[in-house]
């Protein structure tokens, strides 16, 4: 059983040649696409690509509950996810990698958790993300030589539109980067005691930059910098140890009402 899962932003459909294709059923409905089971470095890994095969589900349509849902119904303890994002600073350039520490959420009529009642739940979401996969990958991608940050602020909008001037300038004021899908997918990882890390490809300078961004650059921009989200997977995938030492378990403990 694959013990780590993969979400496949804008431009990345696919990280390996799939040995088996899961059809999987949830409660929430089916998943953006058959999950893919593979392996990355002799490592097994299940992999969704988040807006579906032929990215046909918009940011607002995608059905996120059930592709956390199939990961963790198939095994899965700890998720990457990987995202195109906009920049809301100068420091922050395209084709730099952010391992993403906090998140704003401005998205506005999304299914962002899984326990509508009876049974009710308040996670704590001060440190969304998984100490133990952050540091693997910011520590792989300084050996590899990447062009990483080691933190950065998401804001999530609700889209499908980018931003206008205004609500560009607004945003870098509180934030790093610019994107439409963390939440309510890391929401809900750790709803279900999973790890979360987020991989974020800086696409785009965002509109507060003069330029407007358009689709096509993003995945213009996400496709020449595959490569290097290919390498970090590779060399950071196979140090991720067997048994979850961060924690990310425990927040159930304390969550229910
Ligand atoms: C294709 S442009 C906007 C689109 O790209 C980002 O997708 P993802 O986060 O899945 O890599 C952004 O969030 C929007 O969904
Ligand atoms: N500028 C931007 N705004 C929102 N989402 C994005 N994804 C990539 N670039 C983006």
């Amino acid at each position: 059983m694959p013990k780590i899962g993969i979400i496949g932003g804008s431009g990345v459909y696919g990280v390996f040649e799939p040995k088996e294709t899961v059809k999987v059923h949830t409660p929430y409905g089916r998943p953006s696409a058959p999950v893919e089971i593979g392996e990355i470095e002799g490592v097994e890994v299940a992999f969704i690509p988040r807006h579906g095969k032929y990215h046909e589900f918009p940011p607002h349509e995608v059905p996120y509950r059930a592709n956390i849902w199939a990961l963790k119904e198939l095994g899965v303890e700890r998720v990457i996810g990987i995202n195109a994002v906009g920049s809301l600073k100068e420091e922050y350039k395209p084709g730099d990698i952010v391992i993403i520490d906090q998140f704003i959420d401005f998205t506005k009529k999304r299914e962002y958790t899984f326990y509508n009642g009876p049974r009710v739940a308040h996670i704590s979401m001060a440190d969304p993300f998984c100490p133990e996969l952050r540091r693997i990958f910011i520590e792989t991608a300084k050996e590899l030589g990447l062009p990483v940050h080691e933190k950065g602020t998401y804001i999530c909008i609700e889209g499908p539109r980018f931003s206008t001037r205004a609500e560009s300038r607004m945003f870098r004021q509180f934030a790093d980067v610019i994107g439409m899908t963390l939440v309510p997918e890391v929401n809900l990882a750790r709803e279900l005691g999973m790890c979360y890390v987020n991989i974020s490809t800086v696409t785009d300078y965002d509109v507060w930059a003069e330029k407007p961004v358009d689709a096509q650059e993003v995945l213009r921009v996400m496709k020449e910098n595959e490569e290097k989200v290919q390498r970090l997977l590779r060399k950071a995938i196979p140090k991720i140890p067997e048994e979850r030492k961060c924690g990310c378990a425990d927040v159930l403990k304390t969550a229910f009402v």
